[in-house]
Order: structure tokens, then C-alpha cells, then sequence
């Protein structure tokens, strides 16, 4: 038999533990399909005693866990610590340095420390890869980095977090509310360790900026990403999207053009004929257009400890193959850069939701502002009052430039009419 290839790993918690059970379930199939076998030998976390649900004292217990680097029986070090810089970085950079392989679920770190990283991952022809990092068990990474190779990509988009579109889901199936949703998406292990960044859009950030790069062969900008989370969603937005037949997802949006690269994560109205408005609970789904393929749908789980383990030990098996490339699918040096486009030249409809004190002239003043930010009004939805006394109006725009529907925001900002911050929410063309 082939020597096996022999895995150091850093973190043992969902996903750590997942990769572990993965493992044992399935070894022969994944021996015959790597050609050889993958072998745990080291592991380290936080706490040895824990009880994980995986037998863990047939491995080493390293406590150090950046001196896994450094372990001298591995080839692979997996990273499933988590955080942007930390112990993750160490590790990677130190793993990469000593020209070993290293595999990672970690967006976070992937989009502040991508570059670095895959610069210096093919500087010492060492494999780096990171399929678990986007849309956890989907393989979209190995989808645009080698299925779309050949084709130029103007648009990618989809769904990218777990533990939002299950709170939504939720949220519209069950008229539940959103803290007892999210303690669930938690309790099933789809929330990051700090789960504002799961429900205020960074995670999803994270992600898109990794799917720019891979799409359009640009550095990562993760700083250039807009983000609006779900926060200030409220059971009624979803109640008036639904009669006007849509959902609501929280989708990232990047596209590449004339005027710069346009990075958006935000909560969107989707229309119910359209596909991502079907994907439901911890599913994501990416949609990528191709100048040759067309149109290319990848939907699967996006988080959980199956899934997300099945992308690393995916990304194992590459590399018992011996299959591996420069990580963002062209060397770094050969990525260009794109000023952000200005989201004020998009043109669309928007959804509007005003809390509004009961009294007269108070809608005139909404419309008055539209009117005078050039934004036209398709329909608009007043509703009794709310406990505090407040009245709901829900306004859904014709199609214009999307500069003129913030310009109508700014002239309503500071109003004694409005009870709240305005939600504004874009809607998606069928
Ligand atoms: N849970 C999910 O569905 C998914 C998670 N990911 C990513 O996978 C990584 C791991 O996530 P989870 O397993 O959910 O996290 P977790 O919180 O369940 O587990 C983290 C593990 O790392 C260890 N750890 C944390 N800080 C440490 C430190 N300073 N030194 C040593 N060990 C430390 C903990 O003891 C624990 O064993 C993260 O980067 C996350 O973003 C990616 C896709 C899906
Ligand atoms: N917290 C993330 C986990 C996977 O990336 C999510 O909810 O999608
Ligand atoms: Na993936």
C-alpha cells in the first residue's frame, strides 16, 4: 500500500469533528479514490477533554496548535480554528513556509490574507486550498477555479450564508422570531463563533470577495465589499414581500465591468419564479455567468459539520492525487485590480418600509420626497397601526437609478414623521 498522507489538525469543533467522523465512515472509498489513505496522526484545540463525539485519543495532542507547522510525521496541516488573523494566520504562514500543504474553511482569513498567502503558497510550490471556505460543502471554488476555467465571467451571485437564510426561512415559514431562530442556526453548529458576523453580512463578504477573484481574476477586495445584514428585517418586510410574490434572501452580488467591480452583500426581494427564492434553510446557491457556458446554478448545504467536512476532505483528497494549482485559479502576480463601481449608476426597483407617526400630511411628505429625488412610485401599501402607534407604509419604486432612491432617503433623514431608520431592500429582476 501507498504511505498514507498524514493530516496535523488544528481545531476540533463542528467542523473539526465532522472532518474526523468523515474520515473514519467513509475510509475505504476515500483510500481507493485518493490512492492512498488519509490519516489523521496530530490534532489540537483549545480543550483535550472536551467531549466531541469523535474518539481523539488515538491521535497526538499537540497543546502548542501553531506547532503543527512544524510536525514533523505531517503532510497537511488543516486549519479549522477560525479567525482572521490569530493562531490561523501563524499557522498557515509558518505551514507555507515549510513548503507543506495546508487546507482551510477559513473565509475570513482567505479574504484579508488571500494574496499573501497564495503568493507564498507558490513561491514554495505548496498546495493552499480552501473549498469549505465558500458555501461550505458546494464545490464552487473547484466549480469556477476549474469547471468555468475558460470562460470570462461577468456576474457572480447567490445565497453564501447558512445561518441567514435559515433564520429567514424560518422567519417566513414560521412567523418566528429572529433571536430564537438564530439560537437555533447556532445550536445546529451553522453560526461563526461571533454570530453578528453571520446575521450583519461579513461572513457572506468574506465569501463574495473570495468569489470576485475567482470569477474575474481580480486581487481581493474585501474592503470594497457594501454590506447590509438582516438585523433590521423585520417579520412584516417579509409578510409584504411575500404578498407582493417575493422572498427574502440575503444575497451577495459581485460583478465586473466597464465601470469597476461591484461588490454588494444585502437583503434582497427575490421573486418566487426565480431559483434562489426555492433555497431554503442552511442551503446556499451561487449562480455565475460565463461568456461561453452561460449560466452556471450550484446549490448544496453551506454550513453544517457534513457538509462543510465533506469540502476538506475533498480538498485532501486533491492533494493525495497530487492535483493542485495556484489557489485562485491563475498565479497572484497575473490578478488585476478594479476601482469599486459606484452602486449610484445601477438602475432597478426597490422596496421601501417607513414606520410613520399616524397623522396627516405624513405620506404626502414620503412622496413629496420622491418625487423630488426623481423616483417613481409602483405601488405603495399602508397598514393599521402598529403597538407603539406607529403605521406601517411599504413602497415598491418602477425601475430608475438607484442614486435617486438614496437621495429620496437623505431628503426623509432626520424627519419628526418617520419612527426609525427606513429599510430599503433591492429587488432582483426575474
Ligand atoms: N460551522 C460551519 O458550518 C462552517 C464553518 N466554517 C469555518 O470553519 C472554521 C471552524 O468553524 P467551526 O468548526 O464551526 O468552529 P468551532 O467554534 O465549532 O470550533 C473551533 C475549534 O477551534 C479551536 N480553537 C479556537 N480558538 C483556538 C485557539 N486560539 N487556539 C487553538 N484552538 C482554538 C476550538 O477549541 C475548537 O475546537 C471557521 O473558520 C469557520 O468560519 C466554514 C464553513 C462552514
Ligand atoms: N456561519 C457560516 C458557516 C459557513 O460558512 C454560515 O452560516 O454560512
Ligand atoms: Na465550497
Amino acid at each position: 500500500m501507498t504511505e498514507p498522507l498524514k493530516i496535523a489538525l488544528a481545531g476540533l469543533g463542528t467542523v473539526g469533528a465532522g472532518v474526523i467522523r468523515l474520515l473514519d465512515a467513509n475510509r475505504d472509498l476515500i483510500t481507493r479514490r485518493a490512492g492512498r489513505p488519509i490519516e489523521v496522526v496530530a490534532v489540537s484545540a483549545r480543550d483535550r477533554a472536551k467531549d466531541r463525539g469523535v474518539d481523539i485519543a488515538r491521535f497526538e495532542w499537540v497543546d502548542d496548535t501553531t506547532a503543527l507547522a512544524r510536525h514533523p510525521g505531517a503532510d497537511v496541516v488543516v486549519e479549522l480554528v477560525g479567525g482572521s488573523d490569530g493562531p490561523a494566520l501563524t499557522l498557515a504562514r509558518a505551514t507555507l513556509d515549510g513548503g507543506r500543504a495546508f487546507v482551510t474553511a477559513n473565509k475570513a482569513m482567505i479574504a484579508h490574507h488571500g494574496l499573501d498567502l497564495a503568493a507564498l503558497a507558490e513561491e514554495r510550490s505548496a498546495p493552499l486550498k480552501y473549498e469549505a471556505a465558500v458555501a461550505g460543502g458546494i464545490p464552487v471554488i473547484k466549480g469556477l477555479r476549474e469547471g468555468a476555467a475558460a470562460n470570462a465571467l461577468s456576474q457572480v451571485y447567490g445565497i453564501l450564508n447558512g445561518t441567514c437564510n435559515f433564520i429567514l426561512t424560518k422567519m417566513e415559514e414560521e412567523g418566528r422570531d429572529f433571536a430564537e431562530v438564530l439560537a437555533e442556526a447556532q445550536a445546529l453548529g451553522f453560526a461563526e463563533a461571533d454570530p453578528s458576523f453571520d446575521i450583519d453580512g461579513v461572513d457572506a463578504a468574506h465569501k463574495l470577495s473570495i468569489l470576485s477573484t475567482l470569477a474575474f481574476g481580480t486581487a481581493l477586495a474585501f474592503d470594497d465589499v457594501a454590506i447590509t445584514g438582516i438585523r433590521h428585517v423585520i417579520a412584516a418586510d417579509i409578510a409584504e414581500a411575500k404578498a407582493l410574490g417575493y422572498r427574502v434572501r440575503l444575497v451577495g452580488v459581485a460583478e465586473a465591468g466597464p465601470n469597476g467591480l461591484f461588490q454588494r452583500v444585502h437583503p434582497l426581494l427575490v421573486p418566487t419564479a426565480h431559483p434562489l427564492s426555492h433555497v431554503v434553510g442552511s442551503l446556499n446557491a451561487v449562480v455565475a455567468e460565463g461568456n461561453f457556458v452561460g449560466r452556471l446554478f450550484f446549490q448544496g448545504r453551506g454550513a453544517g459539520d457534513g457538509p462543510t467536512a465533506s469540502a476538506v476532505v475533498a480538498d485532501l483528497i486533491d492533494i493525495a492525487r497530487g492535483e493542485y494549482g495556484p489557489p485562485f485559479a491563475m498565479p497572484a502576480d497575473q490578478l488585476t485590480t478594479l476601482p469599486p463601481a459606484d452602486a449610484g449608476d445601477r438602475r432597478g426597483r426597490a422596496y421601501l418600509r417607513f414606520s410613520v407617526v399616524d397623522k396627516p400630511g405624513v405620506l404626502a411628505e414620503i412622496a413629496a420626497a420622491m418625487r423630488d429625488a426623481g423616483v417613481s412610485i409602483e405601488s405603495l401599501i399602508q397598514r393599521g397601526a402598529n403597538p407603539d402607534g406607529s403605521v406601517l407604509v411599504a413602497i415598491v419604486t418602477h425601475e430608475g437609478p438607484e442614486r435617486c432612491v438614496t437621495q429620496a432617503l437623505e431628503r426623509l433623514d432626520g424627519s419628526a414623521s418617520l419612527v426609525g431608520k427606513p429599510m430599503l431592500m433591492h429587488i432582483l429582476d426575474a
